[in-house]
């Protein structure tokens, strides 16, 4: 073995093993070790996640490892945490208290206060407050930037209120208060700001390089995980009170209320002025996605859209319909999309889905027939993926038959969990 070999060796087994202090050591020396990995395709980190040595994941993490280097089973130092059972590992490395998983769209770095939503006096402080962030928004897109750190990151642009003065007082402009954030003790507060404004001339002066990102998809999934996750609220809200102008109930006139989480109908005695109507409120669509597993639990069925990208294989999905449990949406839509009867049903997880308001609700399931007939009208094609075709696509293998869905998607998830679940350690 090189010496190269040797030192990596050395530096793996005091990984296995949890001494932390020869970890620290070897790091000041060779900080390339850290995420090398060994013949078994493992680094460090995995091999303190595999053995539960909590101090070890520390030092590594502290030193600034990657935790998203995968294995050749396409895991995660924090997949292998999960598998055994080292649930506090697991926290360390999602670098949260919460055990969901960090899914695009969902981080949540404000507190949304809801309190403060009718406290108009409290909303005008905030508002004229220079720390105050103002996020602006035209036809539900976010104007954006090209990302500092990356090439193929945009950011959100956080204008001042100095920026967004003229429009503050304008009668085109809706705003909608967000939050103000968790990890700043000063915390600063948040808007969303909508205008109908042509865009061009907005543009001139606020942020030079900014732009009204163009298309929601795949555009949003290019924004990092904090600005996914206040977009995902944002642009729900604004997608709601752009297609719900009039009542509902009356086709009357509404005024915006509560901050803009609430619309009220202008003319007296309509009946969605007594007592709670959901019509004045945000709405969100639940839709159910599902991973069906074989019934010889090794392999699963994927589908594909006319719309997805060569190559592009993901779980269906459907809309869960009025009086409908979330189990029978999964039978039902599997059943009309694939033509395979489905048993038992698992919720997994899920994903804020601002397009414009779905609530992705992630599930295994389990089929108990394996004949598939497609619904031409919605899905392409659908077929049984064995583990080791999803872990090849996973890795994005030269063999791989099929190309997974985006990182950003929790058709990701939903497949990532299962190869967890079944990992081959
Ligand atoms: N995050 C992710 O990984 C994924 C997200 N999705 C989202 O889930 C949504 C639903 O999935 P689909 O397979 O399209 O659903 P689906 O299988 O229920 O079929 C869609 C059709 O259902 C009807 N429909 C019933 N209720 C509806 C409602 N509340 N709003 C709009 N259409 C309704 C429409 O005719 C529509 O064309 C998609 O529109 C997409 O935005 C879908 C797949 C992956
Ligand atoms: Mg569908
Ligand atoms: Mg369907
Ligand atoms: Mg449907
Ligand atoms: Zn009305």
């Amino acid at each position: 073995m090189s010496v190269r070999g040797e030192l990596l060796q050395r530096f793996l087994d005091a990984a296995s093993g949890g001494d932390h202090e020869t970890l620290s050591l070897m790091l000041s020396q060779s900080r390339e070790l850290l995420d090398e990995r060994g013949e078994q395709g493992w680094t460090a980190l995995m091999l303190t996640a595999r053995n539960g040595h909590y101090e070890a994941a520390r030092v590594l993490l502290t030193s600034g490892c990657d935790t998203r280097v995968t294995n050749r089973s396409g895991q995660t130092a924090r997949d292998v945490a999960v598998f055994w059972g080292h649930t506090h590992i697991a926290r360390l490395l999602t670098g949260t208290d919460t055990q969901e998983p960090d899914i695009h769209f969902n981080r949540e770095i404000l507190d949304r206060m809801s309190d403060r939503r009718s406290d108009g006096e409290w909303l005008a402080s905030r508002r004229a407050s220079p720390e105050t962030v103002f996020l602006l928004f035209h036809a539900l897109s976010p104007l954006v930037r090209s990302g500092a750190e990356r090439e193929e990151q945009i950011e959100l642009c956080k204008l001042r209120s100095t920026a967004v003065q003229e429009l503050l007082t304008g009668s085109r402009t809706l705003e909608v208060f967000l939050g103000v954030e968790k990890q700043d003790d000063g915390q600063p507060a948040w808007f969303a700001l909508s205008t109908e404004d042509d865009p061009s001339q907005l543009l001139q002066d606020k942020d030079p390089g900014s732009f009204f990102l163009q298309e929601a998809m795949p555009g949003l999934l290019r924004l990092s995980d904090d600005d996914a996750g206040v977009v995902a609220q944002a642009r729900s809200v604004l997608a709601w009170h752009s297609r719900y102008r009039f009542c509902p109930t009356c086709g009357s006139d509404t005024k915006v209320e509560e901050a803009g989480y609430k619309r009220t109908c202008l003319r007296a005695g309509c009946r969605s002025l007594q007592g709670v109507h959901n019509t004045c409120y945000p709405r969100v669509d639940p839709v159910v996605i599902m991973l069906v597993l074989h019934p010889d639990g090794k392999q699963c069925m994927l589908g594909r859209k006319k719309i997805f990208p060569p190559g592009m294989f993901s779980c269906l999905a459907g809309f869960v319909e009025p009086g409908e449990t979330l189990e029978a949406a999964v039978r039902r839509e599997v059943q009309e999309e694939s033509g395979v009867q489905v048993g038992s049903v698992q919720y997994l997880s899920s994903q804020a889905w601002p397009m414009p308001s779905c609530l992705m609700i992630g599930c295994h399931c389990v089929a108990v027939t394996t004949d598939i007939k497609v619904d031409q009208n919605e899905i392409e094609e659908a077929r049984w993926f064995t583990r080791q075709q999803v872990m090849d696509a996973l890795v994005k293998d030269k063999q791989a038959v099929f190309i997974m869905p985006p990182r950003q998607a929790i058709a990701h998830y939903l497949l990532k969990h299962w190869i967890g679940c079944n990992a081959n350690l």
